[in-house]
């Protein structure tokens, strides 16, 4: 592909991701797939399109004193060609300006009308000549680092009351960080050692990681590419979910649910933690992923995984009252802990999502409750950093059930950095900023 055609590729992929038509790894995967791009092409591609979500704010601010009318006046494609533009000038050294500006008036004059080229042209030219505004002259702290970092206004505020600015910063900040590629061993199969050995032969540069005892990052090479990934003897997952089968801490023989499982991450962990000998139920509610756990449980040779379509808020009519040993519940959430792996998150949930969410959340915790043993333990988890969805959806649960109470033991079952990190033995609230991993958020409870 040219580098014009991979600059139109990401414009169209941007196009519908704004328009809410598909998540921007999703539609990513499928265009590399579709046209075979070759891995320059899908490395420039993919900073295209991410970098261009991920900074969107701060593009609009450099852009708007250039144009005329509202950014929001112009066809949509226009401005997102205004932002694709500027983005690989100001953020990308590699990519010449001449080369940036050629691309963007041919794609202007394939797209639209003569004048419409020729603004895109006048609009670069001019910011070329007079220079970019500066962020920092932006007198308001949150609109500021609302700019600054790209994050909407709503969510600056909201985590400023929520975890206070300096706080919000060290958050906005770590979101634009390149996320890091991180595996776990598969246990049953291998040890670290024996895995980093293999992965070598694959080209793949790994380091231990300082969180988790089983999880790696590639630091060079591509770790679904290798052997390890497809003989099953590693799974790739950010170190702040694998926390989550260690807080669980199943092990051999028991019977756990996983109510909402798909795409298998933390069902496939817990399978290994248990050395595949007991039982693991996996629900979810849309069939299409289901087979993904499926297929994850497969290539990691676990046979104890029964994966299954189902809504957790149904589950109880469907299992034995008090018949599981642990449960899971990671829970669907607004992902406001995870947007520097999917930047389009922040620009397109809302205050609302997390309120819809957090009455989910509390429903099927509640409706799973009756199917824990007295003694079990159940491990409520998300992987956002929004105290509406965490902490008040567990304080709720435990004043609404009398049987429920923190589980204290949650803290020595977490590795020794997050024990630091965590200020309740019950819970713990992980910040993307914290040990370079996602946001998460993980409690437990036991009942009795
Ligand atoms: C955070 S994801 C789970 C990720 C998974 N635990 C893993 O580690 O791979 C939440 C999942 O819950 C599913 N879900 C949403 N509502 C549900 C419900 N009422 N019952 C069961 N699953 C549900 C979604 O389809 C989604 O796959």
């Amino acid at each position: 592909m040219s580098k014009g055609n991979v600059r139109e590729a990401a414009l169209d992929v941007l196009l519908k991701v704004e328009k809410n038509q598909a998540y921007s790894h999703l539609l990513l995967n499928d265009t590399i797939n579709k046209n075979q791009l070759s891995p320059k092409d899908t490395g420039l591609f993919t900073e295209l399109v991410y970098g261009t979500i991920q900074h969107k704010k701060k593009l609009d601010f450099y852009i708007s004193p250039f144009v005329k009318k509202p950014l929001s006046k112009l066809d949509d494609w226009v401005r997102i060609l205004l932002e694709l533009t500027v983005y690989q000038t100001v953020f990308l050294d590699r990519i010449p300006e001449r080369a940036a500006f050629f691309e963007a008036v041919q794609i202007a004059k394939k797209r639209g009308h003569k004048g419409i080229s020729g603004m895109v042209n006048g609009v670069l030219r001019s910011m070329q000549r007079e220079g970019i505004p500066d962020p920092k002259e932006i007198k308001d702290p949150i609109v500021r680092l609302s700019v600054e970092t790209s994050h909407p206004e709503w969510l600056v505020e909201r985590w400023t009351d929520q975890y206070g600015f300096e706080k919000t910063k060290d958050i906005c900040e770590a979101n634009l960080i390149h996320p890091k590629q991180t595996a776990r061993v598969n246990g049953t199969k291998a040890t670290v050692e024996e895995v980093f050995k293999m992965l070598e032969e694959d080209g793949v540069e790994a380091e231990k990681s300082t969180v988790v005892p089983e999880a790696f990052t590639a630091v060079k090479g591509v770790l679904s590419k290798t052997r390890a990934f497809k003989e099953g003897y590693i799974a790739i997952q950010d170190e702040s979910s694998m926390l989550v089968a260690h807080a669980l801490g199943a092990v051999e023989g028991e019977r756990v649910l996983d109510a909402c499982a798909a795409p298998g991450g933390k069902s496939t962990h817990i399978a290994e933690t248990m050395n595949g000998k007991g039982e693991v139920e996996s629900l979810d509610i849309h069939k299409h992923k289901v087979s993904l756990i499926e297929e994850q449980a497969g290539r990691l040779d676990l046979n104890n995984i029964k994966a299954r379509v189902m809504d957790a808020r149904e589950a109880k009519d469907h299992f034995e009252h008090e018949s599981f040993d642990r449960i899971l519940v990671d829970a669907p959430c607004s992902g406001l802990g995870v947007i520097k792996r999917k930047p389009d998150l922040k620009w397109t949930k809302t205050q609302e999502d997390v309120k819809r969410l957090a009455s989910i959340q509390a429903d099927i915790l509640r409706n799973v409750w009756p199917l824990l043993k007295q003694g079990g333990t159940l491990v409520y988890s998300t992987c956002t950093i929004d105290r509406e969805e965490n902490d008040n959806v567990i304080e709720d649960f435990l004043k609404g059930e009398s049987y429920a109470n923190g589980d204290h033991n949650l803290y020595s079952r977490l590795p020794e950095n997050v024990q630091k990190q965590m200020t309740e033995k019950d819970k713990v609230q992980i910040f993307p900023g914290d040990f370079d991993t996602d946001g998460f958020f993980i409690s437990a409870i036991t009942k009795g």
